[in-house]
């Protein structure tokens, strides 16, 4: 008669008639060899929690033989992995406590599975299946290499997102990042009813240093004129490079008068800038487009558009100065 568990995974029913039915001695030999010879762990706790069937694998999970794990409890088994480092890996400083955790999951589900790390550096997938009758089936299998590749995923996709949001040249915030990162400021400003400024800032003649220089000088120059402006802001102030020589700064929780000492704070930084020898004395200014937002409802392609007309007018006004947006005078 072939094996057909009659209650199915966790309620096998193993006597007359159940899974042995049928299966002859020699079956039943290779069966427990077959335990024997696989690489993922195998274990039976009776419903004491004490540990009555474990292959090899199942038993070096606790750094111990079968036969030597054979009997142990639960309990008996972590304590020794905690007290001699061995097998499962056991973050704590209070064994007491990590026990009465894993108490309380324990034997909560018929069926829980879950991941730890050993001691040698490998991972595990634990699997742990309740019988009717109150006998625990554990299994695990190995899950290192998915474990590496998954790490290495991660470090890729942190890499990737890294990548995606800063400029190259600069290291700052390129300009998607910046317009999520500014749009999330404005409504965080907006929902506290609290002011924030935009500040667009354009290097004045940068072609005149990059035909005088070289490319090479020019992306320096930006290096050290960014360097320059992410000194000047605060921390939770947003800085980015929308492209080319173009710069913009969200300056949160700012009125007016504030967001103007910003600005001219960030054009004196930039012209006190030392390029080094190889400029010769070279003082690239910047001109500052500013507008401000003043209480609710003022969104950030508002403050975008009105800030690049602040820059306009700053650049036909000579250059190396801020300008303020506001009704009167655009
Ligand atoms: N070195 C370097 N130059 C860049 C980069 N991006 C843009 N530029 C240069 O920046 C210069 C911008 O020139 P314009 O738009 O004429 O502006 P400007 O010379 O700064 O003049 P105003 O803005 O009117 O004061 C161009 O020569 C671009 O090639 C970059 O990443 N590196």
């Amino acid at each position: 008669m072939p094996c057909s568990p009659k209650k199915g995974p966790g309620g096998i029913d193993c006597e007359a008639g159940g899974i042995s039915a049928g299966l002859s001695e020699k079956t039943l030999r290779l069966l427990l060899e077959a335990m024997e010879i696989t690489a993922d762990g195998i274990g039976i706790f009776d419903p004491d929690d004490r540990l009555i069937f474990s292959n090899s694998a199942n038993a070096a999970l606790f750094g111990l033989t079968p036969q030597q794990a054979q009997g142990k409890t639960f309990e008996e088994l972590v304590r020794h992995c905690y007290r001699e480092h061995v097998g499962i890996n056991i973050e704590t400083d209070d064994i007491e406590q990590w026990l009465a955790m894993a108490h309380q999951k324990r034997r909560r589900h018929r069926y829980r599975s879950f991941q730890t790390d050993m001691l040698d550096g490998r991972w595990v997938q634990l699997t742990e299946q309740l019988t009717e009758g109150g006998e625990m089936f554990t299994f695990f299998t190995d899950i290192t290499e998915q474990k590496r590749i998954e790490r290495k995923l991660e470090r890729l996709t942190a890499k990737l997102s890294t990548q995606a949001n800063t400029d190259d040249l600069t290291g700052i915030n390129n300009r998607r990042n910046f317009l999520r990162l500014a749009q999330q400021e404005v409504s965080r400003c907006r929902r506290a009813g609290r002011d924030c400024a935009l500040l667009v800032i354009d290097v004045d003649f940068f072609k005149l240093v990059n035909d005088e220089y070289g490319h090479q000088v020019g992306d320096c120059v930006l290096c050290n004129i960014t360097a320059a402006l992410s000194k000047e802001l605060r921390e939770y102030d947003v800085l980015g490079r929308l492209g080319g020589e173009e710069f913009a700064a969200l300056i949160p929780e700012n009125g007016t008068v504030q967001a103007l000492e910003v600005a001219e704070r960030l054009r004196k930084a930039v012209v006190s800038i030392d390029h080094g020898e190889v400029c010769d004395g070279l003082r690239p200014t910047i001109s500052v487009g500013l507008a401000v937002s003043e209480g609710a409802g003022i969104a950030l392609d508002w403050l975008i558009s009105r800030a690049d007309q602040a820059l306009y007018r700053a650049k036909n006004a000579g250059r190396n100065c801020c300008v303020l947006w506001s009704d009167a005078g655009n």
